[in-house]
């Protein structure tokens, strides 16, 4: 057994080891769809089949080569250990991915734009709703010429008047629908609020929000000697 094994290794063949692989010269056909068979003869067919790879095999002296660990493809490289700092996972290899870590502290939020808690029945899509339904939301029965001075006197929050791009509106119904509160909407009650609405939501159309309350136009204030 050893010097077979030896003679498979080395290539070279053995007088003992003489591989004496069987020919089948019948092979059984195929069993037939319709289940009759003919043929009454029960030879096994030949395994592995007649012109299989497997009997295509190499011969004791094309025997595969068996590489040594040495010539073996190397592992991957360990990463450096060394450069590891505790508490900081390890940089990926790939500078394509998203850091793992960052020594950057997170930002505060901003407190420009604090999202206020809008209570029950109170959403932008109930507000809609309520522009849509027909209630009175201008308190006024015309639209008029409203100057800063008439402006300044609804400031109230039962009564506040406030003026953004040229249009005045009464905002009161729309304070507990604000997302950014009452207290954020009421400091632009009373006076022109174009600047400080623009600055914190230009992208809201207030135009299309406050459509319903639409109480007229703010004008410049008239001087005091026209008559
Ligand atoms: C007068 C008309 C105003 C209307 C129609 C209005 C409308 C809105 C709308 C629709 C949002 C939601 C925006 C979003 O989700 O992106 C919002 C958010 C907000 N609004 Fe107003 N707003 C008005 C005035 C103001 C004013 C004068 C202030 C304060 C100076 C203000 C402060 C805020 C804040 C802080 C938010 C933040 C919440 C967030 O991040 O969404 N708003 N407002």
């Amino acid at each position: 057994m050893t010097s077979y094994l030896k003679s498979w290794f080395t290539g070279a063949p053995s007088a003992s080891a003489v591989l004496d692989v069987p020919t089948f010269l019948k092979v059984s056909p195929p069993a037939s769809d319709d289940g009759e068979d003919t043929e009454t003869d029960d030879s096994v067919p030949a395994f592995p089949a007649l012109n299989s790879a497997q009997r295509a095999a190499p011969t004791p002296s094309q025997a595969p080569l068996i590489l040594s660990d040495s010539a073996l493809m190397p592992p991957p490289p360990v990463p450096s250990l060394a450069s590891r700092i505790s508490g900081v996972a390890p940089r990926p290899a790939s500078s394509l991915l998203v850091p793992t870590s960052t020594t950057q502290r997170p930002q505060k939020p901003s407190k420009k734009r604090e999202k206020v808690a809008l209570s029950p029945g109170h959403s932008p899509l109930d507000w809609a709703a309520l522009k849509s339904s027909g209630v009175d939301l201008r308190g006024v029965d015309s639209l008029s010429r409203i100057p800063p001075s008439v402006l300044k006197q609804h400031r109230s929050k039962d009564d506040a008047w406030t003026a953004i791009n040229g249009k005045v509106y009464n905002i009161t119904p729309y304070l507990s629908f604000h997302p950014g509160g009452e207290r954020e909407l009421m400091r632009v009650a009373g006076r022109d609020g174009t600047h400080l609405f623009a600055s914190t939501h230009a992208w809201v159309n207030a135009d299309f929000m406050l459509d319903a309350c639409l109480v007229g136009f703010l004008i410049p204030e008239p001087s005091s000697d026209s008559p």
